[in-house]
């Protein structure tokens, strides 16, 4: 069995190693769909679909999680959320369940037919994108305690901490751009 589990890993953080982990106690290979893969360099996507690819697979072979068993794709959103269905089911090889935490998510699958399970949190209240993304705006560098050191290390290879500062300032002052 195949399951999808969709994000945009912005960056990719410790849940979604123990997520991806725990999913695939469940199945046998996941998918996992790097979604709104148009967007980067700005405050909530700061980070290009290419490097989130590099960065998750970096992560879970840091977390010993078998790649072999993880197929991630790269997915552009699309304004009619009905097309948006259609696409990833024409980007990814076929999948019966579906792992979200987003609701939004769930609802679109499940409508559409599919069985649609929640995967299990960790620490929900300290692992998230938007934390991470936070505290290296803030200068904070307990950044780095929320993510695993190779996806760390990309993210200061690529620049990217002055990269969402600066696209951080940019939504603060849209005239500017
Ligand atoms: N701490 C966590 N433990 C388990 N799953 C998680 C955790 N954080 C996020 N996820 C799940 O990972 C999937 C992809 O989420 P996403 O890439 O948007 O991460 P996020 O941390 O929620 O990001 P953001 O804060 O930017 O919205 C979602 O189903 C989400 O529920
Ligand atoms: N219409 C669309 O393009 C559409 C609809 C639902 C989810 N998505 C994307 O799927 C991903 C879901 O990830 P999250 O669960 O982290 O929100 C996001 O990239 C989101 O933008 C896109």
């Amino acid at each position: 069995m195949r399951a999808l589990f969709p994000g945009r890993f912005q960056p990719p953080h410790w849940g979604h190693v123990y997520a991806i982990r725990e999913i695939l106690r469940e199945v046998d290979e996941v998918i996992a769909a790097v979604g709104s893969a148009q967007f980067n360099y700005i405050a909530k996507d700061p980070f290009t679909a290419g490097e989130r690819i590099w960065m998750l697979r970096e992560a879970l072979r840091e977390g010993r999680v078998d790649l072999s068993r993880v197929i991630i794709v790269p997915i552009p959103n699309v304004e009619n959320n009905l097309e948006w269905l259609g696409r990833v089911k024409s980007y990814v090889p076929p999948f019966h369940v579906v792992y979200t935490g987003n609701p939004f998510v769930a609802l679109l699958f499940r409508q559409a037919g599919y069985e649609v399970r929640q995967q299990p949190l960790y620490r929900r209240d300290l692992y998230s994108s938007t934390r991470v993304r936070d505290l290296i705006i803030r200068r904070d560098p307990k950044w780095e305690e929320l993510v695993p050191a190779s996806v760390a290390a990309i993210i200061k290879q690529v620049g990217g901490e002055e990269r969402l500062r600066i696209a951080s300032l940019g939504e603060a002052e849209p005239h500017m751009w």
